[in-house]
């Protein structure tokens, strides 16, 4: 579990690939600030860029550590597959401020920038996301982009999909790779568990009941 309040920027430093075929995944290297990694473990649950991985080898003092990513993670997320920065959340500890809203790390989908500008002191991100992803996006609700927490600001149905906005803080701009997005970047989505639940609740409703179901 996460909370989608980015902890740190790291850097993909190097992708080994795991086998050599397409059906093989990959070992990513990541670098960290330093003392990032300080109360961390092996088998310890990072979020990149809004995917949840496992920590399979690190080293504190170096500030770097190892995932594995399988390739069915990878044909599911974005941007993964090459060195760059990424955003960095360690797993939610029980005490810890609920500052953004509850992730699971598991990515549902990859949306593209459709516009990304200053307004005002803030920018507007537009995002298209698959059409599949529609139900789960609402005005104010909560959505997670390239593991970030975010507030909707408008939604609108159109033919390639969903397009949704968000405002951005200058905050939030410094403090993740959201600063590098430009028109046309791939973004991790992950929906608001919320939404999930009441559109599963109301697929339900919408179906007569099974003979011998109870409530
Ligand atoms: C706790 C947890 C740990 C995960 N660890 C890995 C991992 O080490 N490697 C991987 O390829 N996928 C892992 N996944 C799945 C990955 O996050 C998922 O395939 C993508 O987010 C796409 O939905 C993990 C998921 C969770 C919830
Ligand atoms: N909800 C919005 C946020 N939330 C804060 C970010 O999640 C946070 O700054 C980031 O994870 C770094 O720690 N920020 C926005 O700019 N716009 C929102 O709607």
């Amino acid at each position: 579990m996460f909370t989608g309040i980015i902890t740190a920027i790291g850097h993909i430093r190097a992708v080994h690939a795991l086998g050599d075929s397409a059906a093989h995944g990959k070992r990513l290297d990541i670098t960290t600030p330093a003392g990032y990694l300080d109360d961390v473990a092996l088998g310890d649950s990072i979020a990149l860029n809004g995917a949840c991985m496992t920590v399979t080898a690190f080293d504190a003092a170096a500030a770097q550590f190892s995932i594995e990513i399988s390739a069915e993670s990878l044909r599911l997320t974005a941007g993964l597959d090459q060195p760059g920065p990424v955003n960095l959340e360690k797993a939610l500890r029980a005490a810890d401020r609920l500052g953004g809203h509850i992730v699971s790390g598991h990515v549902d989908g990859i949306g593209q920038v459709s516009h990304f500008a200053p307004v005002g002191e803030s920018h507007e991100l537009r995002i298209l996301a698959p059409q599949a992803l529609a139900p789960f996006l609402a005005y104010k609700g909560s959505i997670t982009v390239q593991g970030v927490s975010l507030t909707v600001n408008a939604v609108r149905d159109v033919p390639q999909g969903c397009e949704f906005s968000i405002n951005l803080i200058a905050h939030t701009l410094a403090h993740t790779t959201l600063q590098y997005l430009q028109t046309g970047s791939r973004v991790n989505l992950e929906v608001d568990l919320m939404a999930r639940y009441v559109a599963r609740m109301l697929e339900c409703q919408a179906r007569p009941a099974a003979p011998g179901q109870t409530p």
